[in-house]
């Protein structure tokens, strides 16, 4: 049985990030939450031209610099300029212009003096407090200079990041593809969830929540349905996924019972199985397979409704991130204070599901009350975190320090 962090190397080695030439396409900036596959140059200086950050006053330092409320400098005002326009005046020696946040700067002025530290008397401002040279100017090029890399390939575009782009006038993105995701569930006692129930069915539940996984994550979702536990139909359903999907992840049939067959069909298939359980609990038959000749990975996760989220968060997240084309930050662990006692076995790393709080800028860890039983999913909702026991720890008490994963959208 490998370990946690064994099984993530292999994984995580083997996943290619998607080419970021043949596999992109170009998106308009509504379109979030993509990913950039090459970097962004501007050719457009941030901020585009040297501007004032108040309302005041744009002046000549050497006028104003031993200014006091006693001893004012007393500047007469040339020109009134709003945002949006071009200034017509240079100011001179004893000169000011009225501006406007936003406003361009004058030219021969060097500071502003924000209105409030001012008097007005007719066409003269009188300056009461002493700025700083320079003071409240945005100047040409201080945030970004044109022809410099603006935002790197790699990186999710988010708001801060699409407003970057909007500001610099790029508008049409070029983006990784979505990695396209297969699921399926195998079992016969498995119906979709508007079905009544017989006698030994259940619901397959693990399908809707790997596809709100998948789609969280990024990718995109093909989904097979419920494939009953028939080597023909199995190897069927895998073979047809193989054309198109970049991912394939079954869940259900990965153990050692008579009726659990998806080893020996990805044998058969030809497929290298790189994995075959892993010591962590839940999820210890985890499978992953990679198909000679094919770029396409295959995950067949534990049927067991939480054994299957924690396998999916803990390798088949960070794997979609890579392929992606996300540079890193593929998994999120934090440290935390526990508010409960966590007991494990300690025989295999121990995933453990609960609430992560922020309080007064520490990391609490809550654990979800009832059963981890992993055939359990009930008190799974609502949780958005999993405390991690490694192997040989059998006990952590309330307060003492957990490492967690952030999970659904923490
Ligand atoms: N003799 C042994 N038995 C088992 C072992 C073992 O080491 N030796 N491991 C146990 C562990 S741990 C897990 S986890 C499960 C994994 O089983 P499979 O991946 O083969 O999954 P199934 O047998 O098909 O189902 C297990 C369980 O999960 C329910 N299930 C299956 N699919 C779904 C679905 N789509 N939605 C909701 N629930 C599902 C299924 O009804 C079973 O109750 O094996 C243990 N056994
Ligand atoms: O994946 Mo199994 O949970 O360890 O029941
Ligand atoms: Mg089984």
């Amino acid at each position: 049985m490998l370990s946690v962090s064994d099984a993530e190397a292999i994984i995580l080695n083997l996943v290619r990030s998607l080419d970021n030439q043949r596999d992109t396409e170009v998106v308009d900036l509504l379109a979030d939450n993509r990913i950039l596959a090459t970097p962004v140059i501007s050719n457009l200086d941030f901020p585009h031209w040297d501007n004032s950050a108040m309302d005041g006053y744009a002046v000549r330092y050497e006028d104003v610099q031993h200014s006091t409320e006693q001893t004012p400098a007393v500047l007469e005002i040339v020109e009134k300029i709003p945002a949006g326009c071009q200034p017509q005046c240079t100011i001179k020696m004893g000169q000011a212009a009225r501006i406007f946040t936003g406003a361009v700067m004058p030219a021969g002025a060097d500071t502003v003096v924000m209105q409030e530290k001012t008097r007005l008397e007719d066409n003269r401002v009188f300056i009461l407090t002493a700025p700083k040279l320079q003071e409240f100017v945005r100047y040409k090029a201080s945030y970004y200079q044109a022809g410099t890399e603006l935002l790197p390939a790699g990186i999710v575009l988010n708001a801060p990041e699409i407003a970057v782009l909007a500001a610099a006038q790029c508008s049409q993105l070029r983006v990784y593809r979505k990695v396209r995701v297969a699921i399926f569930s195998t079992g016969n006692e498995l119906v979709t969830p508007d079905k009544p129930l017989q006698p030994g069915q259940i619901v397959d539940s693990n399908q809707y929540a790997i596809a709100s996984l998948v789609r969280q994550t990024g990718a995109e979702v093909l989904m097979l349905g419920i494939v009953k536990d028939d080597p023909e139909v199995l190897t069927q359903t895998i073979f047809e996924a193989l054309v198109n999907a970049d991912i394939i992840i079954s869940s259900g049939g990965v153990s050692v019972g008579d009726y659990d067959y998806i080893e020996q069909i990805l044998e058969s298939l030809n497929a290298k199985i790189h994995i075959r359980s892993v010591g962590m609990k839940p999820g210890k038959p985890l499978t992953f397979a990679t198909f000679p000749g094919k770029n396409c990975l295959y995950f067949g996760l534990p049927g067991n409704p939480a054994a299957v989220l924690v396998t999916f968060l803990r390798f088949v997240q960070p794997a979609i991130k890579k392929m992606s084309g996300l540079a890193d930050y593929w998994l999120s662990f934090v440290k935390a204070r526990s508010h409960d006692e966590l007991r494990s076995d300690g025989k295999r790393e121990t995933y453990l599901w609960g609430k992560l709080h922020l309080i007064d800028g520490f990391y609490h860890f809550q654990v979800a009350g009832g059963s981890h039983s992993s055939g359990n999913l009930i008190n799974l909702a609502q949780t958005n975190a999993l405390a991690i026991l490694p192997v040989g720890k059998t006990l952590i008490n309330p307060g003492e320090e957990v490492q967690v994963l952030q999970v659904f959208g923490c």
